[in-house]
């Protein structure tokens, strides 16, 4: 597997590969890869010819008081694991490479950033948008996967991909989880042995009121009890709990198809974020 770390080089690795009209996906990451991360190359590789994966920790999506120094990092375990994935090219640039002195343009996602984590957490999707749009200059992929747990985001990067015209497809692949339910994330690492027995009730209590609202009860008491299920589990406190719509991540208060449970809840200094479909 090639590590490259410099654009130029980059370019010529990616345009090798295009030759003789081969397709390239991309899987962005931040690095620190589990299974969740691994299952989105898998995807890559059935879809196309060659898979590129980024790993990139991007200050710009992380508040000032959020976990950027912290963010687990290990790159050597990273490019083992994607050796054993037949991955081809890492690209793994720095910060001064992604964001050189001068850099002053990015992306301003309007009313899809605006709620749910991106009412909790001010500027990440923008962040997010500007990395992944350089990110797809940088690789010009035909195709992108992203996973989705990060589900506005990758509602976000869809209308990106869409209102500024990159001609490439954007693939979404399932959640994949812990056998006790708990949805896989790096920041999984942070949580202590306690913690980590308290996390199931996560994914139980959205499973639950996912179930229940699918089934004909009130939006508004099961979104409720399921904030109180997460905390008499304990978690220390909810973001939100929402039921929107599964495409324009619109709220609902009454449940219409396609819709998905929304949901995002602190555990210590741990944030944790979680999605299930409801209905069909
Ligand atoms: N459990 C999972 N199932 C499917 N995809 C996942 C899972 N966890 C992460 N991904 C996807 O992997 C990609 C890279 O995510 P990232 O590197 O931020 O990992 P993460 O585990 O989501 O970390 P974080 O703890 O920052 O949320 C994203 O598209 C994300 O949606
Ligand atoms: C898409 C992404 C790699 C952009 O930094 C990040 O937000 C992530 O890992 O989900
Ligand atoms: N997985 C999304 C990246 C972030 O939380 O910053």
């Amino acid at each position: 597997m090639q590590i490259i770390r410099d654009i130029a080089t980059l370019h010529r690795a990616v345009t090798a590969l295009k030759q003789g009209r081969k397709s390239v996906a991309l899987v962005p990451t931040m690095g620190a890869l589990h299974a969740g991360h691994l299952s989105l190359v898998r995807m890559a590789r059935r879809v196309a010819d060659h898979v590129v994966v980024s790993i990139f920790v991007n200050p710009t999506q992380f508040g000032p008081n959020e976990d950027y120094a912290a963010y687990p990092r290990d790159e050597a375990r990273d490019a083992a694991l994607l050796v054993e994935e037949g991955v081809g090219l890492l690209w793994a640039p720095d910060v001064a490479t992604m964001y050189p002195a001068g850099h002053g343009t990015h992306i301003e996602v309007a009313e899809l950033g605006a709620d749910y984590c991106g009412a909790a957490r001010p500027g990440h999707f923008d962040g997010v948008a500007t990395v992944v749009a350089k990110l797809f200059n940088q690789v010009r992929p035909d195709v992108a996967i992203f996973g989705e747990k990060d589900w506005q985001q990758l509602a976000i990067i869809r209308r990106m991909a869409r209102d500024l015209d990159f001609a490439l497809d954007i693939l979404g692949a399932p959640i994949a989880r812990d056998p006790d339910g708990l949805a896989l994330s790096s920041r999984n690492a942070y949580l202590s042995k306690e913690q980590r027995g308290a996390a199931a009730a996560f994914p139980d209590a959205l499973k639950t009121a996912a179930k229940a609202i699918a089934g004909g009860a009130d939006v508004a008491a099961s979104l409720a009890a399921a904030e109180t299920a997460i905390v008499a589990g304990g978690f220390d406190s909810v973001d939100y709990v929402a039921l929107a719509d599964a495409a324009s991540l619109e709220r609902l208060t009454t449940f219409r198809e396609p819709a998905r449970l929304l949901a995002a809840a602190r555990i210590g200094k741990t944030r944790l974020i979680d999605n299930y479909p409801v209905g069909g």
